[in-house]
């Protein structure tokens, strides 16, 4: 009985039954996902629904700024709501008094009455209003409008002194407690808390100073006593939740506020909160049941634009040179950049352009900072160049353009720093600047953050649409029912409303798949712009043989990259050295449904650029000779086949664009026959004269190998660098191929004639399926063949791996047995 085979039969049908399973899990998984978004719609939809049954039914509508409830608030009627909108409670005819004298403004913005009436009142209350709205005053007033004083917890000190120093110049007392703070002043204020008739109305502290001093826990407990701390403020409330964009460790211990002194009412305020975010605070900061008090995200006098930014510097540059010299001419705003680098070099090439522009970041003098800012705040300097170091507390009413000269890390964050924009209520514009390297430099950098690869692929989402309101993305963001009209023309993809073709990218999809497939098989990793090199053809010419390159312009294939990575297609792989991070593309966990005949992919081009095939095909003229694919979308840009190799004859046009319909049925992408034939003859005369190499060079010849990886991907290092270097001195290459016309007969294992051209079509289908059965294989011929001095086994085996096309259905037990009686049955030949 043959139980060998027996359970080689069975270990292959189990191997099957796995692949079919993990396929059809991740089928499972997509319509899981389908139906997680069809049921979110679903709410969506119910809740629009039911705003406009509150529209028809005025008496039980709320206030024209949208406003979410918590349950609390739900709890609370929304009559007794609208109740908070009114000026009949007792301490209404002083806070009018005090907004007008005081602060000197005219009416409350939608919400602010709302919200000072329901901190009055006793009740704890988290306010989400977009950035510039007015939260502040929300706390301000009541302040001033209540007996003792306000705890406000602020996390940057810049911010408590703009704070501060506006309070001081409309005669409101407030002083700030940090870190700098002088012993005086430290003092003043300590004694102040518990003086009943201390004129001190707001008192700033860092959540690390009530993390940190004792001496102020027990001030305050003695002002909690004496019914002097009147209310707890915590700005920029997002910072507690490790789901929040601006997660600070000390927010963390601010619960022992709300636990020590439980009767004292507690405002969070936020420009960028989700509610889940929001129930994390609620938990942290210990407050049962809060208010949530939610204006609309939407600022209706910002425009919102996404441009893609060229991969030539000069171009981006010039581009926003001359926005600012044209449209915005004589106007203040803000260009936002990655690095501190970065705001030097582009503020140096806008004033190269005639622009007053000046940098600010972190590691700048801060007496040049504050500079910066006052002459920027003064309209002596018309842009600043700015890391998002130049952020919270800047309050310039007349901002009319922010500029991303490189895409933010999340939306919360673009949200934040675009709407530094028109705090003025006037329009003002938010571009932002979409490159495709720009993606992985802020992916390293977001690399040790909790969700920060998710928030970062959320920002990319928002700049690759082309067809869906920019509002709309941001709606979901703040978890607002949004409708498109509320936008009114105010984002460049309502305003433009450019029908883009749908193109079918499988195909596509399939190709970058493959590629990386051989990466690894190769064990090499590649890093997205090795990657576009290589499906673009930029690679090596030995390597375009290997793969099917593209003929979509580099912007487009770019684009499906991106596509892939953020449908989970392809996936991040970070590699970590002491000096940089780097960014490699892997094989995501959808990538096996492309290998099912039936799976699609399609996505929205950026039109007309779209491509020239994507074009040609859209508008029916310059057609193509070749005849469509099955399953080729007319939007498909054509393949380019194969071979740009010196030896072999260059194909016709026709010859590179027909398809092989029995090799397209087949998940492998179409391959010419004819191509096909000549490659593999092609290969026998490499392999010839690979010979000669390995039997004149065989250690150089290994050597060389490893170069060629490192030419298709990306260096791993300064240390990976250095020895490929080291090992290729300019000048030394592989001995030309003339140097086959002297080949020797060949004598040994590694020799061409070892592998027949069946051979080695099966040992292309283990190239792209089976890589790791593959290495074995290579391990085991270099253990029971391959000598150190005589490697041609380790490249008898790969280099018809590297040039060859597969056969359909070749099973790896069958290919690998094969393989082997074949090596070891031309080994014992040689040998005898
Ligand atoms: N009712 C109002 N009428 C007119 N202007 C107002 C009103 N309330 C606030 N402002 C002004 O709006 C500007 C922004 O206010 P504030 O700094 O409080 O915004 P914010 O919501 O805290 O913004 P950020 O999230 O950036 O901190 C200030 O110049 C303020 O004077």
């Amino acid at each position: 009985m043959d139980v060998g085979g027996n359970t080689n039969d069975v270990q292959e049908e189990l191997e099957s039954v796995e692949a079919e399973l993990e396929l059809l899990e991740l089928q499972i998984a997509e319509l899981v996902e389908k139906q997680t978004e069809l049921s979110s719609r679903k709410n969506m939809l119910l809740l629009k629904l039911e705003d406009a049954c509150n529209a028809a039914h005025p008496s039980s509508s709320s206030s024209s700024a949208s406003s979410k409830s918590s349950s609390a608030e739900s709890a609370m009627t929304k009559e007794e709501m609208k109740r908070y909108d009114g000026t009949d409670f007792t301490w209404s005819s002083d806070l009018e008094q005090h907004l007008k004298d005081s602060f000197q403004l005219d009416k409350f913005r939608p919400l602010q009455l709302r919200a000072i009436n329901l901190t009055l009142a006793g009740r704890d209350l988290f306010l989400v209003m977009p950035t510039g709205r007015g939260k502040s005053l929300c706390y301000q007033l009541p302040a001033v409008c209540s007996e003792g004083f306000t705890l406000v917890v602020t996390p940057l000190v810049s911010l408590m002194e703009d704070q501060t120093m506006y309070l001081k110049s409309i005669d409101v007392s407030a002083v700030m407690l940090n870190a700098s703070s002088s012993k005086e002043n430290t003092k003043a204020a300590m004694a102040g808390m518990t003086d009943p008739n201390s004129p001190i109305k707001l008192i700033y502290v860092t959540p690390e100073k009530i993390a940190k001093s004792k001496m102020l826990m027990s001030r305050l407990e003695k002002a909690y006593k004496a019914n002097l701390l009147s209310r707890i403020a915590v700005d920029e409330v997002h910072c507690c939740s490790q789901w929040g964009h601006d997660f600070r460790p000390d927010y963390k211990l601010l619960g022992i506020l709300k636990r020590q002194f439980p009767k004292v009412p507690l405002l969070g305020l936020t420009a960028t909160a989700t509610s889940s975010v929001l129930k994390d605070c609620e938990k942290i900061l210990c407050v049962k049941q809060p208010i949530t008090l939610t204006a609309s995200f939407n600022r209706t006098n910002l425009y919102y634009e996404v441009r893609i930014k060229d991969a030539d510097h000069d171009v981006s540059i010039n581009d926003i040179a001359s926005l600012i010299k044209g449209k915005y001419k004589d106007q203040s705003g803000i260009v936002y950049v990655f690095s501190q680098k970065d705001a030097e070099s582009v503020s140096a090439e806008l004033q190269k352009r005639e622009i007053s522009a000046y940098p600010y970041h972190s590691n700048m003098d801060p007496s040049d900072k504050s500079r910066v800012h006052r002459k920027w705040a003064s309209n002596k300097i018309q842009v600043v160049v700015a890391t998002v170091a130049f952020g919270m507390g800047i309050d310039k009413a007349d901002v009319r353009f922010v500029i991303h000269h490189t895409i933010s890390k999340s939306i919360e964050n673009y949200y934040q720093e675009s709407g530094r924009a028109g705090r003025d209520d006037h329009p003002a514009d938010c571009i932002v600047y979409f490159g495709f390297a720009d993606i992985f430099r802020i992916s390293t950098m977001v690399v040790m953050e909790n969700v920060g690869q998710q928030k970062l692929l959320q920002m990319v989402e928002y700049c690759q649409n082309v067809d869906r309101c920019r509002r709309s993305l941001m709606a979901v963001h703040f978890d607002e029912v949004w409708d498109d009209e509320g936008c009114d023309q105010m984002c460049d993809t309502c305003r433009n409303a450019q029908d883009y073709p749908n193109v079918d990218i499988t195909l596509h999809a399939k190709q970058v798949v493959q590629i990386l497939e051989l990466a690894t098989s190769m064990d090499e990793k590649l890093t997205p712009l090795k990657l576009v090199e290589a499906w673009t053809g930029k690679g090596p010419a030995k390597r375009r043989k290997m793969i099917q390159t593209t003929t979509m312009p580099r912007q487009q294939a770019e684009a499906v990259i991106v596509r892939l990575l953020l449908q989970g297609y392809l996936r991040e792989d970070f590699s970590f050295t002491p000096y940089t991070t780097y960014f490699y593309v892997k094989l995501g966990r959808k990538a096996p449904l492309l290998k099912t005949p039936t799976h699609t992919l399609k996505m929205k081009m950026r039109a007309p650029e779209a491509g020239p095939a994507v074009v040609k095909a859209a508008s029916g003229q310059g057609k193509s000779k070749e005849p469509k694919r099955s399953g080729q979308s007319a939007g498909d840009a054509p393949v380019r086949q194969v071979s740009k190799d010196a030896s072999a004859p260059k194909a016709s046009e026709e010859e590179e664009v027909t398809f092989d319909p029995s090799v397209t049925e087949n998940s492998q992408p179409p391959v010419p026959k004819q191509k096909l034939l000549k490659e593999q003859r092609n290969l026998s005369k490499r392999q010839e004269k690979r010979l000669y190499i390995s039997q004149n060079q065989t250690k150089k010849n290994l050597e060389t190998e490893q170069a060629d990886k490192a030419d298709f991907c990306e260096d791993r290092g300064p240390k990976a660098r250095q020895s490929n270097h080291s090992k290729f001195p300019k000048g030394r290459r592989r001995p030309p191929p003339s140097a086959a016309a002297s080949s020797p007969v060949p004598s040994s294992p590694s020799q061409a004639s070892v592998i027949s051209d069946t051979a080695a079509e099966e040992l292309c289908d283990l190239r792209n399926y089976y890589s790791k059965q593959l290495k074995r294989i290579n391990y085991i011929s270099l253990e029971h063949l391959g000598q150190p001095a005589e490697p041609g086994v380790l490249s008898c085996i790969r280099e018809p791996l590297r040039s060859l096309r597969l056969p359909r259905r070749v099973t790896i037990a069958r290919t690998a047995r094969s393989l082997w009686t074949r090596v070891s049955g031309r080994r014992r030949l040689v040998q005898r």
